[in-house]
């Protein structure tokens, strides 16, 4: 059972609008050494924030979930996530941004090793937003974030016809 009930597709143009809104918040609170992204979603955002806050240092946490019954994998495993690539330092005067945070479970993990970073999202649902310092718009926990690197055109099956299924 998926604890998702909720779908909410987010368009290119809608995803570079909230990005603008956060670069405009997190100028506000510069200035800013450079920016983090937590891959991989944290990419696309750190993109954007980066030519609107002209900010050309650029870093990546590199992190995967981690499945504690995958096979041999006890290393650089930190609570529920593998990290690839991690990042020197504390974090201090940097914007740690990733694209939304959910249970809270990798931003938990990633203030461990950057409690100074400044962690910024797009998307927070209520479990993680405590964790995040600047976001731009909430959902609800049972709401699934579609986003437009996800998805692809295709056909949407009339509504009064989804009834008849
Ligand atoms: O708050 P949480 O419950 O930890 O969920 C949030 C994380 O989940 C997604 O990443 P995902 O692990 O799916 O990997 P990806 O970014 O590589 O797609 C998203 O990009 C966040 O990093
Ligand atoms: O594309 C996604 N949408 C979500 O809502 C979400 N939550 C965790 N990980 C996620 N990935
Ligand atoms: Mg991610």
């Amino acid at each position: 059972m998926t604890p998702y009930s909720k779908d909410f597709p987010v368009s290119w143009h809608e995803l570079h609008r909230d990005a603008r809104a956060l670069s405009w918040r997190l100028l506000e609170q510069g200035p800013w050494k450079g920016i983090i992204a937590i891959t991989r979603g944290g990419l696309v955002p750190a993109a954007i924030l980066c030519r609107e806050m002209d900010i050309r240092l650029i870093d990546t946490i590199c992190v995967v979930s981690y499945d504690s019954s995958e096979e041999g994998g006890a290393a650089n495993v930190q609570g529920d996530l593998r990290i690839l690539k991690g990042v020197e330092g504390d974090g201090e005067g940097y914007i740690l941004i990733d694209d939304l945070v959910d249970t809270g479970k990798t931003a938990r993990e990633i203030r461990k090793m950057l409690p100074k970073a400044h962690f910024a999202t797009i998307y927070a649902k209520p479990a993680g937003k405590p964790l995040v310092d600047t976001f731009i718009t909430e959902v609800s926990q049972d709401t699934w974030i579609r986003f437009p690197w996800d998805m692809e055109y295709t056909f949407s099956t009339p509504l009064a016809d989804r009834q008849k299924g």
